[in-house]
């Protein structure tokens, strides 16, 4: 399967590129000297100069006052208002009923398929909404409303209404600082949060600074959870509407096959590194009455907001690898994934959680009945703009030297933590050889690249390669397209995982720099193969008896693609 990819090793030595193969990077320098000069004036006019040795110096590692970063934002007086309460508590639901009576808004998740929920929510209302995440746009037209992934916040517009859902992501070590970019930085009347109670202290002192009204609401949840007395025990007593978590590939595929081996359920299956659109329809199969998959093994990918049709979570361990060690899983973690049980207003409106072991039992009754610990700080990372008028006063165009500097150097409020950028900091000490302009530098090092997946890596190697020498990549010089197969190993399943997170990765750049990755077609059609093929693995993995309703493989993927995708197969 990795043949598709013809991946070459990384040369040191590259030429000089010329500037004008680069299309539009010239406009975009000009752009940003305009942009940098207006920045100037800006923390000119709020910010104090400190005099060196006759020369007027500016200390770009200053974070403390995150913001005034957003002067659209600062502009207005915003309305905050703060829906607080535990899971499946209709937190979200007030908050979107809001956002649907607005002239304009705004809808930002921490999950792409939060996001596609909020944006078919919307749209079947007859209220026109766009969905943008990092790699998809879809653009309906006349709207006035988008429901985007929260790295894609837009900080430049002005709404009358924005939603940001779990807010108490403020927190995360990799991800916080985009909460924190929306929270501070979104330009509306009405900012409506939606998160765990832990989050207030936090959010109303940061938002002591910056003039908005802030009023909070708590919630309280609609329907009853219930800590089982008796764990699982034997896959025998395994029911339609159950869901069991598990946190690795391998125990998911495990899991799965046990439960079909016994005859009588089928199961989706959701985990973070299966592409996003098999997990809309794995969760969607789910869901519908009359799929005969009636019972779900996830991975905590299903912990955040989702209305899943869950009756009971089963947890097969209480303990996680959380990509440094194995760890308990920790109180907010085990309310958020014990929450999808019983959702108010579906087919199981009473929710129940169990373990499969009893000694399991202790830490999850314990873990539901404590309220989540008060969140302290939040994530923070400088803006481009700030790392580049670093640059220009240290003249360096390594931008793996700037994070560090940042890393080492920044001043922050009480209330926020720098950003872990490890990802960034792989990414950038690969991308420093290349002969690139700061900003494609920054570009890459924020691509959703895995630099732990080899060939995710590599991936990101030869585009950015190809992109600095020759100013335009074409996806064929790297992959063929028709040699995709269904995978029959669960090496070659992982394999296709990794593939799909460079087609991924592909169209995220073409999103960006539209004239340099031309082939972004095509990378959709292959990307759109890649999870049919995971899709019909998943299919046949564990399956004893051939159902009637299942039409024959390659009739079944020509009914979900396009004419277009066809071509390709
Ligand atoms: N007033 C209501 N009328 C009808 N349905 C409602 C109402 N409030 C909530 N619901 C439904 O209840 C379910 C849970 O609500 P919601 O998703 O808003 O909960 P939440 O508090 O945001 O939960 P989580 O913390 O898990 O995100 C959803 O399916 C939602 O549509
Ligand atoms: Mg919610």
């Amino acid at each position: 399967m990795a043949s598709s990819f013809l991946l070459r090793r990384r040369v040191s030595s590259l030429g000089v590129v010329s500037r004008s193969l680069h299309g539009n990077m010239e406009h975009r320098w000009l752009r940003l000297e305009s942009r940098v000069e207006a920045l100037v004036t800006l923390f000119g006019a709020t910010r104090k100069f400190s005099s060196g040795t006759g020369t007027t110096k500016f200390d770009f590692t200053d974070l403390t006052r995150p913001h005034t970063w957003y002067p659209n934002a600062r502009r207005k007086h915003r309305k905050v208002i703060l829906h607080m309460g535990p899971t499946n508590s209709g937190k979200t639901h007030n908050a979107l009923k809001q956002l649907q009576s607005s002239s304009s808004g705004i809808y930002c998740g921490p999950l792409r398929l939060l996001a596609w929920e909020v944006a078919k929510r919307l749209n079947k209302a007859k209220v026109p909404c766009d969905l943008i995440t990092g790699q998809e746009r879809e653009e309906v037209d006349g709207a006035k409303h988008k429901a985007v992934t929260v790295e894609m916040a837009d900080v430049t517009s002005d709404y009358q209404c924005a939603v940001i859902d779990e807010i108490q992501m403020l927190g995360c070590r990799t991800r916080g600082f985009s909460f924190t970019r929306a929270l501070l930085g979104i330009s509306a009347d009405e900012l409506h949060l939606c998160g765990d109670p832990a989050a207030v202290p936090l959010i109303q002192e940061m938002l002591r600074v910056t003039g908005d009204e802030v009023e909070v609401q708590f919630y309280e949840r609609l329907s009853p959870l219930v800590p089982m007395k008796v764990p699982l025990g034997s896959f025998s007593n395994i029911q339609t509407g159950d869901c069991i978590v598990t946190f690795s590939r391998c125990n998911i595929y495990r899991l799965k096959r046990e439960i079909e081996n016994g005859g009588k359920h089928l199961c989706s299956v959701v985990y973070g590194s299966l592409p996003p659109e098999t997990r809309t329809r794995q969760a969607t199969m789910f869901n519908d009455a009359s799929s005969d998959f009636d019972v779900l093994v996830a991975s905590d990918a299903i912990g955040m907001g989702l209305n899943l049709n869950i009756s009971r979570i089963i947890f097969s361990t209480m303990k996680k690898f959380d990509g440094i060690e194995m760890r308990d899983l920790m109180v907010p973690e085990i309310k958020q994934i014990a929450g999808r049980a019983g959702r108010y207003g579906s087919k199981f409106p009473v929710g129940k959680v169990t373990c499969i072991d009893a000694e399991d039992l202790s830490l999850l009754h314990s873990s539901l009945e404590s309220p989540s610990p008060t969140l302290e700080l939040a994530g923070l990372f400088p803006t481009f703009d700030l790392m580049y008028m670093y640059s220009l006063v240290h003249p360096t165009n390594s931008l793996h030297q700037i994070l560090e500097h940042f890393l080492d150097n920044a001043k922050l409020s009480e209330n926020y933590f720098i950003a872990d950028c490890e990802e960034m900091l792989k990414v950038a000490a690969v991308i420093d050889e290349l002969p690139l302009g700061l900003h494609d530098k920054y570009l890459f090092c924020i691509s959703p690249v895995d630099m732990d997946d080899e060939i995710s890596s590599q991936g990101l190697t030869q585009f950015a390669q190809n992109y600095a020498n020759k100013g335009i990549v074409r996806l064929r010089e790297i992959f063929t397209p028709g040699t995709l197969q269904v995978p029959k190993t669960q090496t070659a399943l992982k394999e296709l995982e990794s593939i799909h997170k460079v087609l991924d990765l592909y169209v995220w750049l073409s999103f960006r720099l539209e004239d340099s990755f031309p082939d972004h077609e095509l990378a959709s059609s292959q990307k759109a193969i890649c999870s049919l093929l995971i899709e019909e693995f998943l299919e046949r993995l564990g399956w004893q008896k051939p159902r009637g309703r299942r039409l024959p493989s390659r009739a079944r993927m020509n009914s979900l693609l396009s004419k277009d995708v066809r071509q390709h197969l």
